[in-house]
C-alpha cells in the first residue's frame, strides 16, 4: 500500500509556477521533511495537500486513494491534520475549547453543547465526554494541565504553539502536517518541540510531514528531507546526504562557499 506519495504535483498562479512537477513519498512512521529557502514552494505543497489549493497538475495519494482536490474539511476527515505557520487559534477560548475545536470532526451534535443540552445519558452528553476525555489525553500528553482553563491569547508563544499541535492531535491524524513548528522560538522552546515531534512519531505512531527553517532541528529529527527551490525538486535523501548535496548548499548559501548546515555525521558521532 502507498501511504502517502505526491506526484507531478504542479500549482500555477498565474505564470508563476510555486511548485512544479514536484514527486516525493512519505513511508508509514518516517519523520519526513520539506526545505528550501523563503518563497520555494513548501507551503504551497501543504496547501495542495490539504485542500486549501486545487493543484494545476499532479496526484496526491493517501492510503492508496487520490485525494487531490478534496475539500479541507474531506482531507481531515481522511486522516491528514495540519498545524500553520501562524499560529491559527481562538485567543478568547481556553486551552481545552481550542483543543476541543480538533474534534469537531467526529461530531454529530454541535461543539460543547451535547453536556449541557441533552444531560450526561443522552447520545449527545455521551458523545461530548468521550471527546472530553480525548481531550484530556492530549493535555496530559502534552503537559499542558496548568494551561487548561486558561484564555490561549495571554499564553506565551510556546505554549500556543503546543496547543495547536494539540488540536491537530485531537483529529487523530494518521499524518501530521506541521508548518515551521520552532518559528519564533528561542533555543529552549525548540528543544522542546523537538521532544514533542519525537514522542508523537514513537508514542502514537503518527507520520510527520514537516516544513521547517531550522537546519539543526532538521538534520536532528528527519528520517528523510526533500530539498526544493522555485518551486522545483532539487534532492532527496537522508539528512546526510541532501546537507552534502551541492545545489542544496547553493540554495542556501548562493554561492559554493563552506556550508553553514549542520553536519549529521558529526553528531551521530557525538552521539555515540
Ligand atoms: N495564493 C497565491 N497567489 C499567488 N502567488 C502565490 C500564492 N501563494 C503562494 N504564492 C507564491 O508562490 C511562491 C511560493 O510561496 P510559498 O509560500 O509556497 O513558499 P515557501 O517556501 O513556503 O516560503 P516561506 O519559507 O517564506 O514560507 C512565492 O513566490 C509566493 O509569492
Amino acid at each position: 500500500m502507498t501511504f502517502f506519495a505526491v506526484s507531478g504535483l504542479t500549482m500555477a498562479f498565474g505564470g508563476l509556477k510555486a511548485a512544479d512537477d514536484v514527486s516525493f513519498e512519505v513511508a508509514k512512521g518516517e519523520i519526513y521533511a520539506i526545505i528550501g529557502p523563503n518563497g520555494a514552494g513548501k507551503t504551497t505543497i501543504f496547501n495542495c495537500i490539504n485542500g486549501i489549493y486545487p493543484p494545476t497538475e499532479g496526484k496526491i495519494i493517501f492510503r492508496d486513494k487520490n485525494i487531490r482536490g478534496l475539500s479541507p474539511d474531506r482531507v481531515a476527515r481522511a486522516g491528514i491534520a495540519r498545524t500553520f505557520q501562524n499560529i491559527e487559534l481562538f485567543s478568547n477560548m481556553n486551552t481545552m475549547e481550542n483543543i476541543m475545536l480538533g474534534r469537531h470532526l467526529f461530531m454529530k451534535t454541535g461543539l460543547f453543547r451535547g453536556g449541557l443540552m441533552w444531560g450526561k445519558k443522552s447520545f449527545a452528553g455521551k458523545e461530548e465526554i468521550q471527546n472530553r476525555r480525548k481531550v484530556e489525553e492530549i493535555i496530559d500528553l502534552l503537559e499542558l494541565q496548568s494551561f487548561r482553563n486558561k484564555m490561549v491569547g495571554a499564553l506565551p508563544y510556546g505554549i500556543q504553539k503546543k496547543i495547536e499541535l494539540g488540536r491537530a492531535l485531537a483529529a487523530e491524524p494518521e499524518l501530521l502536517l506541521l508548518d515551521e513548528p520552532c518559528a519564533g522560538m528561542n533555543a529552549e522552546e525548540k528543544q522542546d518541540v523537538i521532544f514533542w515531534i519525537k514522542d508523537i512519531q514513537d508514542e502514537l505512531g503518527i507520520t510527520i510531514l514537516l516544513i521547517e527553517h531550522d537546519m539543526n532541528m532538521v538534520m536532528d529529527i528527519s528520517n528523510r528531507i526533500l530539498a526544493i527551490n522555485f518551486g522545483r525538486k532539487i534532492t532527496q535523501g537522508t539528512p546526510q546526504q541532501v546537507s552534502m548535496h551541492p545545489e542544496v548548499l547553493k540554495a542556501y548559501l548562493g554561492g559554493d562557499d563552506e556550508p553553514d548546515l549542520p553536519d549529521p555525521a558529526q553528531k551521530e558521532h557525538q552521539q555515540a
